[in-house]
């Protein structure tokens, strides 16, 4: 049985379709990354996948007593509130100190332990909320973009880190990223998603087909600036035939 699968999933915001007739399935210890303009529904397909919004139509399965590390988008600290790594890797359930220790290392930033969050710098924050989601001892791992304002080297690491885990513990891992280099050479399977799956396979298929280099031009070495979706082709499903061009601000490398 899949890890999580989606069957004809469409979910609405306000009556308008944000995905629609999304199929998704992953196993067991792969690495899939989702990738698509601003806009497209990764975070929505996420969120969805996670059980958070519900689909109007279609349904999504998680396997019976599936663990899932999450590691969100955007996660601001209180700077009114301090709280210690300690006690973050704590929350919502209190863990043993020898195995946040061993989280931490495992991550790379041994001995934060009592440094307080909003000190922490960028990378060491992502790690630490990767620290936090591997202590759930996760099937899964879904993380999204999750080294947004790390340096081309951080992306690197932190890419390397998230395949050594998966290596070492087998989990699978979902993850919504901009990073189209490091994308191309981390993952297993690739899904171009805009409002639908455009299309999805192993890197070097996908970086091929028309419609991702409609999206993301014909170089995988990093994203154009800016660029232009132009496309008249049937949307799956519900969406009705048009014609239109999208300007879409990339920031993978702004
Ligand atoms: N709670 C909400 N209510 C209404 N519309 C929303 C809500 N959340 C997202 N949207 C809209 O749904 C669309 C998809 O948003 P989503 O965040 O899933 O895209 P994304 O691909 O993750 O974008 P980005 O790359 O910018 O993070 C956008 O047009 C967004 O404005």
């Amino acid at each position: 049985m899949s890890l999580i699968s989606a069957k004809d999933v469409t979910v609405c915001y306000d009556a308008a379709p944000v995905l629609s007739h999304v199929n998704f399935s992953i196993e067991s210890g792969e690495i899939v990354t989702i990738v698509g303009p601003n806009g497209s529904g990764k975070s929505t397909l996420l969120r969805t996948l996670l059980g958070v919004l519900t689909p109007s139509k279609g349904t999504v399965t998680p396997k019976p007593g599936l663990s899932v590390g999450y590691v969100p988008q955007r996660l601001s600290v209180d700077t009114s509130m301090p709280i210690t790594v300690s006690r973050f890797l704590s929350l919502p359930h209190r863990k043993f100190v020898a195995d946040q220790s061993h989280a931490l290392e495992r991550v790379g930033v041994q001995g934060l332990e009592t440094r307080q969050m909003v000190d922490l710098s960028g990378g060491q924050f992502q790690r630490v909320l990767l620290a936090r989601a591997l202590l759930a001892k996760p099937d899964i791992l879904i993380l999204d973009e999750p080294t947004q304002g790390l340096d081309q080297p951080g992306v690197a690491a932190f890419y390397r880190l998230i395949e050594d885990v998966r290596n070492e513990t087998g989990c699978a891992v979902l993850l919504v990223s901009h990073d189209l280099h490091v994308v191309m050479s981390a993952s297993d399977r690739v899904i171009c998603l805009n409002g639908h799956i455009c299309c999805e396979g192993a890197p070097t298929v996908v970086s091929e087909t028309p419609e991702y280099r409609a999206l993301f031009g014909l170089g995988t070495q990093g994203a154009l600036a800016l660029y232009q979706h132009a496309h008249d082709h049937v949307h799956d499903g519900d969406c009705d035939h048009h014609d239109h061009a999208h300007a879409h601000e990339d920031h993978a490398n702004a």
